[in-house]
């Protein structure tokens, strides 16, 4: 079985730097999908309250514990707080929720999926007459200092942040008395963070790549220069997507509810891009976001209208 490498988080705990992504996991694959994922050495899934998905991961980790195949200790389980939760008092309950739903006490890691909020109540995505999202102004330094106390509690090990600017972190720093363990960020050789990435290593601040694949979006699985590079190897272009941020010391969390694509996708352990091929790799960069989250560009915590 391949070795996973792991990643030492500012806080001392370890954590591995490949895992499970499970948006758009349909409900009625994703547990199946866990239980392969599992099988094949999987040992990280990255969750989130709004993939409503959470108990049917759930089932599948309690199945693979059930059946002596891993330990909870085992298992680095990632959710992430939604953006209806980020009044204070709210984010206890709403982490509470997501370990029910999980089946779990504890998480590994907890994140604020996104820096701004939205009108609370029970609708994920809140929308007004006019069909827009629904918009709260809850600060995200209130958030935060809610995720310290859940992360005091020990009810998640390790807490971080997801879709943060620079500015927006500087400003949460100020404010901190826990430094995220990590921002979790869409990232790929056409997107490749690098000014975002050298600020949160300044910060010791880890990255995580969502998206790696674009995510669903065929112009990178397609591109033809990178399956060149990718099959000097004699690997997919799905593997040169996923090792590259490895390779650059960072998580990744492709997703996949494909048992041969689970498979491939952890078959990655066994090749090294050259400096010259990182190079090119590095130099792809067009901005190209999959996940620009566009109906919520005009809330005033929309991170994205920075440049990075
Ligand atoms: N924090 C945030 O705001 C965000 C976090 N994320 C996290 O990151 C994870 C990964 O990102 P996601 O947007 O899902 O997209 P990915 O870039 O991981 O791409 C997933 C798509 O690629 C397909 N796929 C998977 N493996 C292969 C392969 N080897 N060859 C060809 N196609 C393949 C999957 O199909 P199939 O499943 O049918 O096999 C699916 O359609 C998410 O699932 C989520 O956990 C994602 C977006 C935002
Ligand atoms: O993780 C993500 C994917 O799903 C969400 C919405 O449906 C996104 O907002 C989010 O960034």
């Amino acid at each position: 079985m391949a070795k996973i490498p792991w990643i030492k988080f500012n806080n001392g705990r370890k954590f591995p730097m490949f895992g499970l992504g499970t948006w758009k996991s349909e409900p009625g694959k994703v547990t199946q999908a866990v239980k392969d994922a599992i099988d094949l050495g999987y040992r990280h899934i990255d969750c989130a309250h709004v993939y409503g998905n959470e108990k049917e991961v759930g089932a599948g980790i309690a199945a693979k514990i059930a059946e002596g195949v891993v330990k909870r200790e085992d298992l680095y389980i990632t959710s992430k707080l939604w953006n209806t939760y980020h009044r204070g008092e709210t984010v206890e309950p709403a982490l509470k929720v997501t370990l029910q739903n999980l089946g779990l006490d504890y998480l590994d890691l907890y994140l604020v999926h996104w820096p701004f909020g939205f009108k609370e109540g029970d609708t994920v995505f809140p929308t007004g007459a006019d069909g827009k999202i629904q918009f709260s102004d809850f600060d995200y330094i209130e958030t935060w200092k809610a995720m310290e106390g859940v992360y005091k509690k020990g009810l998640a090990k390790s807490i971080g942040i997801s879709n943060f600017n620079k500015e927006q972190i500087e400003r949460l720093l100020q404010h901190a008395e826990v430094v995220p363990v990590t921002n979790q960020i869409e990232l790929s050789p056409f997107l490749n963070q690098q000014k975002l990435a050298e600020y949160c290593a300044s910060k010791n601040i880890s990255i995580t790549a969502y998206s790696p694949l674009g995510s669903g979006d065929p112009k990178l699985l397609e591109d033809p220069k990178l399956r060149d590079i990718a099959a000097k190897h004699n690997k997919t272009t799905a593997q040169l997507l996923i090792k590259y941020p490895i390779q650059r010391g960072f998580i990744c969390i492709p997703k996949s509810v494909t048992k041969s694509r689970i498979a491939e996708n952890m078959n990655i352990f066994d090749f090294e891009f050259s400096a010259e091929e990182m190079n090119v790799l590095n130099n792809l960069d067009q901005n190209l976001r999959t996940c620009p989250f566009s109906e919520t560009e005009e809330h005033k915590y929309y991170p994205f209208h920075a440049e990075y």
